[in-house]
């Protein structure tokens, strides 16, 4: 695990806690008695890399308190800075990695290459930057990065008077030829493979000299509370954005305030502990849980009662408890109906749990999360009937039956909810064996430690 570049000398930004992958595969530990763990977890990755692009792009200076520290985070940190921008850690806070200082480049700076990982957020929100930013910026990432989505981002760009060059495949790579100042208007985009494809221009729109008039064109617009939480973070900033009517948002040309932000702690994380206080029995509890959020993790609450869970909340603990035994001493998970349209992010870990369920499931309204990390339909379809389950993919879901699950490899796919959802499966299923535990440093590095703790 690379250390960040961004850290005092003493510093280790990850915190105390690191994984380690044995060259032959994770194997995922069995749940042996009910659960009764109590845990904090690090910072949102929506909410980090949000705050992060709007410091760089703030009138002032702005500390980050408790940031996540991950690999998705130093991409970020590492492209706005080959931009211009300033990072400070200051050694000796935050309990998971440093608070952060940020200091806007005076004027940003391109003639630099972006190196997007695998991280949605830095491909999708990072190009508007580099079109008000003087020279050209590259854009590439990881293999599986180059199959992501990116032609509504380009489309955009152009449209709004920005100059490119690409192969019109739709994909990375791609340069942005930024001039210092994007002139901005009105502009309509198909957002129905991303909600990042919206966000990544609102959270730019302001420093556009006219702004933004942003209208979405296609059927469906995935993962709402992901925009949500965009036009949270601009408007604590002092922007000004309307929404006069569904899919269509306004941005104001104007300045962005310099702030000190608390991060959140990550609540789409929490849910693959969460999950395993209903496969592994008793309770598990997450502390730091905010009382307001725009974060679709949120959405746990009322999830995971329809798997017969209990939820408790005691000021900023939130605790799951796992159903009652069945009379033949079986979990008692549900099965569900649900549309996941909202929180295709929480599919993994929700579609692990439902193959493990004793009555079928639906979960739909997920089409697009087969251009996430992975194809997410297609690998959990692949993993859960390697096992012995019975998953079939549909347009835009899956249909999960009752079925035995026995010990195997589980391939991660590079896909960090492919890796916690193998670890779910593992709980109950002796012998799964996880290809690639590491990837779940993309959003939490100490994912292992972690679970490991809830087990002990
Ligand atoms: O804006 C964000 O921070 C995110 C938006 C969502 O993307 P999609 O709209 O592509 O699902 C979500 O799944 C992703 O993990 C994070
Ligand atoms: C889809 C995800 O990530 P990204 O931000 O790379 O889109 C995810 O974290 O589930």
């Amino acid at each position: 695990m690379q250390i960040s570049r961004y850290s005092a000398p003493e510093f280790d930004p990850y915190g105390e806690a690191r994984q380690t992958e044995p060259d032959d595969g994770w194997r995922a530990p069995v749940a042996v008695a009910p659960l009764d763990a109590v845990l904090a977890l690090p910072g949102s990755k929506s909410l980090t890399n949000r705050e992060l692009v709007l410091a760089a792009l703030a009138d002032d200076r702005s500390t980050l308190r408790a940031p996540l520290w991950s690999r998705d985070s130093e991409l970020m940190i590492d492209g706005l800075r080959a931009l211009g921008t300033g990072f400070d850690p200051l050694p000796g806070t935050g309990g998971f990695g440093a608070d952060l200082r940020v200091t806007p480049a005076t004027e940003l700076l391109g003639s630099t290459t972006i190196d997007c990982g695998l991280a949605g957020t830095v491909m999708r929100f990072l190009p508007a930057v580099a079109a008000l930013a003087l020279g050209p910026t590259t854009f590439d990432g990881d293999e599986a990065a180059r199959r992501r989505p990116m032609a509504a981002v380009i489309q955009a760009l152009r449209a709004l008077g920005v100059d490119l060059d690409d192969d019109r495949r739709g994909t990375l790579p791609f340069t942005v030829h930024g001039t210092g100042a994007v002139e901005g208007g009105s502009i309509e985009i198909d957002a129905s493979a991303s909600s990042q494809f919206v966000s990544g221009l609102l959270l730019s729109a302001a420093r556009f000299e006219r702004g933004l008039d942003l209208t979405h064109t296609g059927e469906r617009l995935p993962s709402l509370p992901h925009i949500e939480m965009t036009i949270e973070t601009l408007r604590a900033r002092g922007v000004e954005v309307r929404s006069p009517e569904p899919g269509r948002w306004q941005v104001s040309p104007g300045p962005i305030r310099a702030i000190d932000v608390a991060i959140e702690p990550d609540l789409s994380n929490a849910a693959p502990f969460l999950v395993a206080a209903l496969v592994a029995g008793g309770s598990v509890t997450i502390t730091g849980w905010p009382e307001q959020t725009t974060q679709v993790g949120a959405q746990l609450i009322e999830l995971l009662p329809r798997f017969g869970a209990r939820v408790e909340r005691d000021a900023d603990r939130l605790t799951v408890h796992a159903p009652e035994r069945t009379a033949d001493g079986g979990r008692g998970i549900r099965g569900v109906d649900l549309d996941l349209s909202e929180a295709g992010e929480l599919a993994p870990n929700l579609v692990a749990l439902a193959a493990l369920a004793d009555a079928p499931s639906t979960i739909s309204g997920i089409g697009h999360i087969r251009h996430h990390e992975t194809d997410r339909l297609a690998a959990l379809a692949a993993e859960l009937n390697g096992l012995g389950g019975k998953v079939t993919e549909l347009d835009d879901g899956l249909r999960i039956e009752p079925s035995p699950l026995s010990a195997g490899p589980w391939r991660a796919h590079a896909d960090h909810r492919m890796a916690t959802s193998g670890a779910i499966v593992g709980l109950a299923v002796p012998g799964v064996v996880v290809d690639d535990i590491a990837s779940t440093a993309k959003t939490l590095p100490q994912f292992t430690e972690l679970w490991e703790r809830m087990l002990a």
